[in-house]
């Protein structure tokens, strides 16, 4: 199979605009209509979670960026990420008429995910795996749409930041990784979008304050990323789809985060 795989991560915001959804779609089919790469989609939808505890009445809270899952809460969660929003992103996938396959983490033995920190509860990490199965999906031009949620080797349910899937599964496959979310990029204390993003800058931006919560991890995940990969990651709004041709030829498009 052809190495320049790409995998598009896909923060869960997408998901609460219907039209932003059908424009991603509409313009990856665009893409893929151009360049004939071999595309992988990760998805997150940490914004459903939230939406979903919330109208059952259950608290939530995160630490360092990632979701606190008490064990009872893990099939309400696995529901929403593996269920919904999987299902919500293959239906358009499949509006746009492509050929998409829904999976998670374990299927095939595509990530090795283990306990994170017991005081996280249901919280995977997240390691490359087996990626033969979705070589073959890839081989019979297949969409493959996985979400973040895995199963450990004794058979516990775990909920893994998408972001962090995201990269296990580019480290997998050693392809490029781009990852699309609400924001246009990483940001400045002025909230100027900023173009390149060093291990020593993102420390430092972290160290102020300026890089938190859910972009903190994304910022981490990216550096490990490039630096395994031996490549820079990029993040950027999912908002413009007719720019990712502009972002992956190298253009002046998101952030770029390398090692
Ligand atoms: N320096 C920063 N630049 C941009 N976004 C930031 C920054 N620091 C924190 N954030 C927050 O990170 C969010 C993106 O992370 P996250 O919600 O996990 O996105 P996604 O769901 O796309 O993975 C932004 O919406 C923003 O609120
Ligand atoms: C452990 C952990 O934090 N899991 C995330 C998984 C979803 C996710 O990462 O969604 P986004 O990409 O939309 O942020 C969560 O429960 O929110």
């Amino acid at each position: 199979m052809a190495n320049n795989t790409l995998i598009i991560k896909l923060g869960g915001a997408l998901l609460e605009s219907d039209e932003a959804l059908t424009a991603l779609f509409d313009g990856l089919t665009q893409f893929l209509e151009q360049q004939h790469r071999p595309l992988v989609l990760v998805h997150g939808g940490g914004c459903l979670v939230d939406d979903l505890l919330k109208g059952l009445g259950l608290k939530s809270s995160k630490k360092n960026g990632l979701r606190v899952t008490p064990f009872d809460q893990i099939p309400i969660i696995a529901g929403a990420l593996a269920g919904t929003a999987n299902k919500q992103m293959m239906a358009k996938a499949i509006q746009s008429g492509l050929k998409t396959v829904g999976l998670c983490l374990a299927d095939g033995g595509l990530c090795n995910v283990t306990q994170l920190d017991p005081e996280l509860g249901a919280v995977g990490d997240c390691q490359p795996g087996d990626a033969s199965l979705l070589h073959s999906l890839l081989d019979g031009g297949f969409l493959p749409v996985i979400s973040s949620i895995g199963i450990t080797a004794d058979g516990q349910l775990m909920n893994v930041n998408a972001d962090q899937a995201a990269t296990a599964i580019a480290e997998a496959l050693g392809a490029d990784l781009v990852m699309l979310s609400d924001v246009s990029g990483i940001l400045d204390g002025k909230g100027q979008l900023i173009s390149e993003v060093t291990p020593d800058k993102a420390e430092e931006l972290i160290a102020k304050g300026v890089i938190t919560g859910g972009m903190e991890v994304k910022v981490k995940a990216a550096l490990h990323a490039a630096a395994s990969l031996g490549r820079p990651i990029s993040v950027a709004s999912w908002r413009y789809p007719d720019q990712l041709s502009k972002l992956l030829a190298g253009g002046d498009v998101g952030t770029r985060i390398s090692a």
